[in-house]
């Protein structure tokens, strides 16, 4: 059984349909991350499913039980649900282990009590139960606000940008922990960033969201293979379109040489190629007209801002197969499964 399916969903702003018929579905145990641009509605969508705001049209279910549909509309504290929201702060008067008992209903003092130390331990937090707030790191809320979200085994939780205030220095490894004491609760997670590395390394599917709606949805190595169109295609990482010419299934011809896919290729006879830094190499060879911007030293690497086509790409590559910048360009592509659209309409 799926921990959410949303069917339909449909959300206004006055005029604006932030969320369009949006359609998303978490299994159990599973952690998704909604990704896209600013604007694209991953907030709105998580407050729909929290219930802190009412859809126009659509159906969520929760553990398989309906939240809204007509006139039945469920209290966000009735939704089987844990939030952590980045603006969900740690109640600052009350000490960790205060925060994480508040909202756990119906047990008594020393099951309430158990329940408290499980999840100081969970976190490992436990030398800190009686900590204010303003005494811990980041890091360490964040461990709180958690532990906090869990204390009531929710069905789901909802977690919005947790780790933005976070150190880039700790913010890796913090995310590691969560994942893992996500992972051993067994709940599943809707999760929402800005940030495509905390989603790799936090999720194990992203749902890429486009004017309201999911895009496509999948783990991130298939998002990376194939694409669903240029938004996920560009959203995924930097890269450069090529008109191409397919002569088999396998194979495109482009200005810049015959690449070959490891997978076979979309259907129409004629398109664009999108090719991303990493399956390019620059080299000194025939002239292909590529112009360089910019090259800088970065260590072990150097990078190059190159122009192809009038697009401009940053590539990175050894400085041990060092290239010489005033001699004719031209870049290699390796063979790799090439993502392949039709011309845009
Ligand atoms: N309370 C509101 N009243 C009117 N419009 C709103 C309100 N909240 C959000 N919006 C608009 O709805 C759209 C979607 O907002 P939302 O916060 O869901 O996007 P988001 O994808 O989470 O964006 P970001 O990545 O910038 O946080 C935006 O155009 C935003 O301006």
């Amino acid at each position: 059984m799926a921990s959410l399916e949303i069917n339909a969903l449909t959300y206004r702003y006055g005029q604006n349909k932030v969320v369009d018929d949006l359609n998303l579905t978490v299994a159990d145990n599973e952690i998704v991350c909604l990704l896209g641009a600013s604007g694209c509605g991953k907030t709105t969508t998580l407050k729909l499913i929290a219930g802190l705001i009412q859809p126009e049209q659509g159906v969520i279910q929760i553990g398989g039980s309906r939240v809204n549909e007509h006139k039945l509309f469920v209290a966000p504290q009735h939704r089987n649900i844990g939030m952590m929201f980045q603006d969900y702060a740690l109640f600052p008067h009350l000490n960790v282990a205060k925060n994480i008992a508040f909202g756990l209903k119906g047990l008594n003092k020393a099951q309430r009590d158990a329940r408290v130390k499980e999840m100081l331990q969970l976190v490992q937090l436990e030398e800190f139960a009686a900590r204010y707030p303003h005494e811990l790191s980041g890091g360490q809320q964040q461990r709180v606000a958690i532990a906090r979200a869990l204390a009531y085994r929710p069905k789901l939780l909802l977690l919005d940008e947790p780790f933005s205030n976070i150190d880039s220095q700790v913010r890796f490894s913090l995310i590691n922990d969560i994942r893992q004491i996500i992972k051993q609760q067994g709940v599943a997670a809707i999760f929402v960033t800005h940030s495509r590395e905390e989603a790799f390394a936090f999720a194990d599917k992203l749902a890429i969201m486009e004017q309201g709606k999911i895009a496509q949805l999948d783990s991130a190595e298939a998002l990376y293979r194939a694409p669903a169109n240029r938004y996920v295609a560009e959203f995924m990482g930097q890269g450069v379109y090529l008109d191409a010419k397919k002569i088999s299934d396998y194979q495109v011809s482009t200005n810049f040489g015959v690449i070959h896919s490891s997978q076979p290729l979309a259907a129409h006879s004629t398109g664009q190629v999108y090719l991303r830094p990493q399956h390019m190499r620059l080299i000194n060879g025939e002239n292909h007209q590529i112009e360089l911007l910019q090259q800088r030293y970065l260590g072990l690497d150097y990078s190059y801002t190159i122009v192809i086509e009038d697009q401009a790409l940053e590539l990175q590559q050894s400085a041990r197969h060092a290239i010489d910048v005033n001699a004719a360009l031209a870049v290699e592509v390796e063979p790799h499964a090439v993502t392949y659209f039709a011309h845009e309409a």
